[in-house]
């Protein structure tokens, strides 16, 4: 479905995508680990037109969206949702939805989007009038990701959709990945909780240095013990 070929960019003359290139596949999660500093958020923003690549091609479903801006990246069906708090802390609920859907010219259908990402995420229709910053760290994620369904996402992007969650609200973020995968929904994920992660995911990939190593299963790689001694805590003399 998505396809990175040989993507070189980075920051000023600093170069951190080193030729990335990897392929994913339609209805499944795939979660990128890596080292800090590998480029898996930079990687994200390539995708969604928020750098501007020097070289390389990005194909979604064969087409060249290479360096489209994130206005054409949303109207061809990819959602991104960042790092770190992305609400409008004093607005409510509601309002922070129909941000979501403010570049669409058809509103009558955003308002009937907000009604069904509702009654996704029941919470939100309960705290509807409630300033999002009211909500708890795991309903701001679920409302962001909300927000990100409102123009119905054939690809989501999510980077470290865990971070500053409970481990009961990481559980909670990540059924709700699942069922949107469930519902054909791609799901692209970066993650640095990598052991829970790659658990509940289709395929894994690792970044280094700018460039994808290794792409395989998620469980594949959950207990390839390279993998292991890099990211996922183990240690050196477990594999002796
Ligand atoms: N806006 C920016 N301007 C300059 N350099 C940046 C910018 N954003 C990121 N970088 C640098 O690019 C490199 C890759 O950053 P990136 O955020 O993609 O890494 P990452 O793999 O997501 O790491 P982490 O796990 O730490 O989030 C880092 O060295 C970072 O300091």
């Amino acid at each position: 479905m998505l396809e990175l070929k040989d993507i070189f960019g980075g920051y000023g003359k600093m170069t951190i995508l080193n030729g990335t290139s990897f392929k994913i596949d339609r209805g499944t999660i795939t979660t990128v680990i890596g080292p800090n500093g590998a480029g898996k958020s930079t990687v994200f923003k390539a995708i969604f037109g928020l750098l501007r690549i020097r070289s390389g091609q990005i194909l979604l479903d064969g087409t060249n969206v290479t360096s489209n801006t994130p206005a054409r990246m949303l109207s061809h069906g990819v959602s991104y949702v960042p790092q770190g708090r992305n609400l409008f802390p004093m607005l409510s609920v509601r309002h922070n939805l129909e941000i979501g859907g403010i570049s669409s010219p058809d509103q009558a259908k955003i308002r009937r989007r907000i009604d069904a990402v509702m009654d996704q995420f029941p919470i939100l229709r309960e705290k509807a009038d409630s300033q999002a910053i009211t909500l708890s760290g795991g309903q701001q994620k679920q409302l962001e990701i909300a927000r990100a369904l409102l123009l119905e996402p054939r690809l989501i992007l999510i980077d470290e959709p865990s971070i500053g969650l409970s481990p009961q609200m990481i559980n909670e973020t990540f059924r709700t990945l699942i069922r949107l995968r469930d519902e054909g929904v791609t799901i692209l994920m970066v993650e640095q909780n990598a052991k829970a992660a790659l658990a509940m995911s289709d395929y894994g990939l690792v970044l280094e240095q700018g460039r994808a190593r290794m792409y395989d299963k998620a469980d594949k790689l959950l207990h390839d013990p390279r993998v292991g001694q890099l990211f996922l805590g183990a240690h050196l003399e477990e594999e002796a």
